[in-house]
C-alpha cells in the first residue's frame, strides 16, 4: 500500500529520473526516490526483513529481493546500501554492499543479465579434493585425484561483495549492513557463510569477510568478494594453484598450475611471492594475522639466505630485461636465467611473466621461433593467473601469431649478446 508508483518507461536510454535507474528496459525505483512513497525508508533506519521483502514485491521486475537498507554519512557522497538477490546464480543468492549507481551497474553484467552466463559456475558436486585439518593452519583442501596443470578446480560466484566505500560509514552502521546482508541470504547460503573461519574474533560477520575475502575489480573499482568454497584454500609462498576474477560472470576461478597428486594440499598465494622471506612473512602477519610456516618460510637459515639471494637476482634481472633503451644489456640468456631462478624457487605458478620476458628478449634479437615458443608458454600460465581479458595476454597472443609485428621485434639487434672472452656480438 505504501508503494503505488508505476515504474516509468525511459524516453532515452539511461534517461531515468534521478530517483530511478534503468533496469530491464524500465526506470526502476532506487531506494531513495525523493518523490517516491518509499522516500527515506531504508535510509539510516532498519525495517523488519519481511516488511522489506513485502515492500518490493509490488514492483514488477524490481531487481532485489528486499528493499535495500542504506546508510549515509557526511564523508560519503552516495549512501551505501545492502542489495540482496536471493535468485542470483540459480538460488545461491548474493548480497552486495555498495552505492546505488555501482549496484545497478553490476546488474548489467552477464552474470545477472544473461541466463546461461553461469552455466559452468558453482558446480561443487564431486569435487577433486577433500577437507582436511592441518595443525597450525586450520582446515584446508587436499587433492583426492591427480590434477594437471590447467585443470579447473573451482569456478564460484561470491556470496558477498563489499565496497571499500562502506568504511566511510560509522562503524555501527557498517556492521549493521553486514549483518543485514547475511540475514538476506537464502538459508543454505547462510550456513555456508557461518562455516567460514573468523580468524580475528571481532564482529562475527565482518571478521568472516576480512578473513576470507579476495580483492576483486568491477568496472575499475576495487572491491572484496567472499567465495566460501575457495576460502578453504590455505596460503603457500610456493603454491600449486592460481586464481583470477572474471567480472563478466562475477566469478572467481581456481586452476592447478602444476601436477597435484592425491594427498597433496591444494594451495594458493595470498600475497606477492616474488619477495624475500622477511617481506612475505611481515605481509602475511600484518594483513592476514598469521605466522607463515610454509616450507619456504620454515627453511633452514642457510637455505633461506640462498633463496633470498635468488629473489634479489630475480629482481635485478627483471629490471635489466625491462630496460628498452639503447644502453640495455638485456639478452635472451638473461631471460633463460630468470626462468631457471623461478624454477629453482618453485615459483611455477608465477612463470607467466618470466616466459613473457623471454619471448620479448628473443623477439628483440629477431629470433622468431623462440619468441613464439615462450609466448605460448607465457599464455598458458598467464591465463590461469590473470583470466580472460588481461593486457599481457593480448600481447602474448599477438606475439605467438606474428612476432615480427611486435613492438619488441629486432629492437636490440646489434646489442652485445654474450659476455666472455670472445666478446661475441650478434
Ligand atoms: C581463507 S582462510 C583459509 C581456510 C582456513 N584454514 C579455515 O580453516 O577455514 C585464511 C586463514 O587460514 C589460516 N591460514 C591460511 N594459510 C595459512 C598458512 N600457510 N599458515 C598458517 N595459517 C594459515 C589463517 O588463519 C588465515 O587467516
Amino acid at each position: 500500500e505504501k508503494i503505488q508508483q508505476i515504474p516509468q518507461q525511459p524516453l532515452l536510454k539511461d534517461a531515468c529520473p534521478s530517483n530511478s535507474v534503468l533496469y530491464g528496459g524500465k526506470c526502476q525505483p532506487t531506494v531513495l526516490g525523493s518523490s517516491s512513497p518509499v522516500e527515506n525508508i531504508g535510509l539510516n533506519v532498519t525495517i523488519p526483513l519481511e516488511e522489506a521483502r513485502a515492500l518490493v514485491e509490488n514492483y514488477e521486475d524490481f531487481p532485489w529481493t528486499f528493499l535495500p537498507e542504506c546508510y549515509s554519512h557526511d564523508n560519503q557522497k552516495e549512501p551505501v546500501c545492502v542489495f540482496s538477490d536471493q535468485n542470483f546464480a540459480g538460488g545461491r543468492g548474493i548480497y552486495i554492499v555498495t552505492t546505488t549507481p555501482r549496484a545497478y551497474q553490476m546488474l548489467k553484467k552477464p552474470a545477472f543479465s544473461q541466463a546461461d552466463a553461469l552455466a559452468r559456475i558453482n558446480k561443487h558436486d564431486n569435487p577433486p579434493f577433500e577437507e582436511h585439518e592441518f595443525p597450525g593452519k586450520g582446515r584446508g583442501l587436499v587433492a583426492n585425484k591427480t590434477l594437471h596443470r590447467g585443470d579447473q578446480i573451482f569456478a564460484s560466484t561470491p556470496l558477498v561483495i563489499t565496497d571499500p566505500d562502506m568504511y566511510n560509514l560509522d562503524e555501527a552502521e557498517r556492521l549493521r549492513l553486514g549483518h543485514r546482508g547475511v540475514e538476506t541470504l537464502p538459508p543454505a547460503t547462510q550456513t555456508l557463510f557461518w562455516k567460514l573461519l573468523d580468524h580475528f574474533k571481532g564482529d562475527p560477520v565482518e571478521d568472516r569477510v576480512n578473513t576470507n575475502a579476495f580483492d576483486i575489480n568491477i568496472d575499475d573499482t576495487g572491491m572484496f568478494a567472499v567465495m566460501p568454497e575457495i576460502a578453504m584454500l590455505n596460503h603457500d609462498c610456493r603454491p600449486n594453484a592460481a586464481y583470477f576474477w572474471d567480472q563478466d560472470t562475477l566469478s572467481h576461478y581456481v586452476h592447478a598450475t602444476q601436477t597435484i597428486y592425491p594427498g597433496e594440499e591444494i594451495t594458493i598465494t595470498y600475497i606477492n611471492n616474488e619477495r624475500k622471506r622477511e617481506a612475505r612473512m611481515q605481509n602475511l602477519k600484518k594483513n592476514w594475522g598469521f605466522d607463515c610456516s610454509c616450507s619456504s618460510c620454515a627453511a633452514h637459515p642457510v637455505f633461506t639466505a640462498e633463496s633470498d639471494a635468488r629473489m634479489q637476482a630475480i629482481d635485478d634481472i627483471s629490471e635489466a630485461l625491462d630496460n628498452w633503451t639503447s644502453s640495455s644489456t638485456a639478452t635472451p640468456e638473461m631471460a633463460e636465467l630468470l626462468i631457471s631462478l623461478y624454477e629453482q624457487e618453485r615459483l611455477q605458478a608465477s612463470l607467466g611473466i618470466p616466459y613473457k620476458h623471454a619471448s620479448e628478449a628473443y623477439s628483440s634479437f629477431g629470433d622468431r621461433y623462440n619468441a613464439i615458443k615462450y609466448a605460448q608458454l607465457s599464455l598458458e600460465l598467464l591465463h590461469l593467473d590473470r583470466g580472460f581479458n588481461d593486457v599481457d595476454i593480448k600481447f602474448m597472443l599477438a606475439m605467438a601469431k606474428e612476432p615480427e609485428k611486435s613492438w619488441s621485434w629486432k629492437k636490440r639487434v646489434g646489442h652485445k649478446r654474450f659476455e666472455g672472452e670472445c666478446g661475441h656480438a650478434h
